[in-house]
């Protein structure tokens, strides 16, 4: 089976590479020429576990080479970004309709493509069905049409896409058929077909769930902290019934996913998507929050060491991130900053020991691995003031350092 991955990005490139590491003929596609060019080159441009060691194994043995334009295939799989309209929180699908039609050329009788990138529900049938029917192919006969949401963790991307169960939601029975055969290459875990606007919604709803328990937490943190209340230990607490699970409070939500699909959804109904909307605005103020406090710790003329960028731990992915919100809003405030980020590479961004050197406060936004050690002797003798406002909850607990955290907001006060 010859596969044409279109979007060689965070799920592009690893679902390439899984495809191709089982035997099939795998062209990665990607209009950024310099991704193509470092991937020929045997060089990932994304930080993903396992992923460099499988993209050199499958050019190694002839099976996957990236190209800047698509090829004829057997399947196509379009995993290009979706972002949300910034003015009416809709889902942007011009990259996926400019990927669709970079492909129609290159589509015969008897081909599948299969729309990976998360989409607003309705959105397969409503606008992409229309692309392939315009050039005379009947969906179903002449090609076949579904939407496979992706649903990888990004750190277990890999492990994910073997064993996570799979939605397949075919634009007919047919359409869901030849495309879960597709899946059945590499998929371990359970193939559930269904129509493409169950597989829409699903995906989206997957995300809005996560979204509106971190909202949960999020609130129960804004009002132990007026209460004068240890949130983590009460969500601790409240973990042990056996129907509970309270998520982790944050500096808020980010990445390419819980930050935008829920819109998409809001979107299609506002007047009943009340919630979700709600569960998002809850997320989308915690940079303010993290500012407000910050503001109670220290003075604008004193410095702060920013410790984490990236969306979440252990990755170097910056969409949505709350971390660049932070830095905004406090630079607008007037606060001098430093940032140290591992996992990014950025010019302006320093080392730990520079991080340090004569700041008050170190703001800790990522739970990068890197910070659940720090270095308490050095930030003792480098730290104008050894103050560590955590805002993910990482660091071990200090005598000699002040560690702020969720728990304990309200001795600020
Ligand atoms: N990142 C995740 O964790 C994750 C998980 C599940 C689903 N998704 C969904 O998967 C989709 C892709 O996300 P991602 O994180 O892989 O994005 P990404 O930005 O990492 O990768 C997308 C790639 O597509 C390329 N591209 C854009 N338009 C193109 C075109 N017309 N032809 C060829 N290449 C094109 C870009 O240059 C980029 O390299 C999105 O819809 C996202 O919501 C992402
Ligand atoms: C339903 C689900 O699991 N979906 C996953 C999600 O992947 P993700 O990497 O975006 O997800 P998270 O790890 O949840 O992080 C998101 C943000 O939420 C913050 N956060 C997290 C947990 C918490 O308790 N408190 C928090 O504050 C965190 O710091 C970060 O900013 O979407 C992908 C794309 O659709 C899915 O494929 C993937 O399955």
């Amino acid at each position: 089976m010859k596969l044409c991955i279109i979007g060689q990005g965070y799920i592009g490139l690893p679902t390439a590479g899984l495809f191709a590491d089982n035997g099939c003929n795998v062209v990665g596609v990607d209009i950024n020429e310099e991704v193509v060019k470092s991937l020929n080159n045997n060089r990932i441009h994304i930080e993903e576990k396992g992923l460099q060691e499988l993209i050199s194994r499958v050019i190694s043995n002839g099976k996957y080479t990236a190209s800047a334009s698509p090829q004829e295939s057997d399947v196509f799989i379009i995993t290009v970004p979706t972002p949300v309209n910034n003015k009416n929180y809709s889902c942007d699908l011009s990259y996926v309709e400019s990927a669709c039609k970079s492909i129609i050329q290159y589509i015969k009788k008897g081909n599948i493509v299969i729309i990976e990138s998360t989409i607003a529900p309705m959105s397969t049938n409503k606008y992409i069905k229309p692309i392939f029917e315009e050039e005379g192919f009947k969906i179903g006969e002449d090609i076949y049409l579904a939407h496979c949401p992706e649903r990888v963790l990004p750190g277990k991307i890999i492990e994910e896409l073997v064993n996570n169960d799979r939605i397949i939601g075919g634009i007919t029975p047919k359409c869901s058929e030849k495309a879960a055969k597709v899946y059945e290459t590499f998929v371990k875990g359970e193939i559930f077909k269904t129509e493409a606007k169950t597989a829409e919604m699903s995906k989206c709803m997957e995300n809005t769930f996560r979204d509106v328990n971190i909202a949960l937490a999020n609130e129960l943190t804004k009002i132990c902290s007026t209460l004068g209340v240890n949130a983590l230990d009460v969500i601790k607490l409240a973990n042990k019934h056996p129907r509970v699970n309270i998520h982790s409070p944050g500096p808020g939500v980010g990445g390419h996913c819980l930050a935008i699909d829920p819109y998409f959804i809001y979107a299609e109904d506002p007047e009943n998507a009340k919630l979700i909307k709600r569960a998002r605005d809850i997320n989308s103020s915690m940079p303010q929050f993290v500012v407000e406090n910050v503001k109670k710790i220290i003075k604008n003329d004193e410095k702060i060491a920013i410790l984490g960028t990236s969306y979440k731990g252990n990755t170097d992915d910056l969409r949505e991130s709350p971390a660049i919100k932070i830095i905004n809003l406090l630079e607008k405030e007037g606060y001098s900053l430093k940032i140290h980020d591992p996992h990014i590479t950025n010019p302006s961004y320093v080392s730990f020991e520079e991080v340090i050197e004569d700041v008050s406060l170190c703001l800790i936004l990522a739970d990068h691995e890197e910070f659940k050690e720090l270095d308490y002797e050095l930030m003792k003798v480098k730290m104008k003031n050894p103050i560590v406002f955590d805002t993910k909850n990482i660091v071990k607990k200090s005598d000699d350092i002040k560690i702020i955290d969720y728990g304990n907001l309200n001795k600020l006060i």
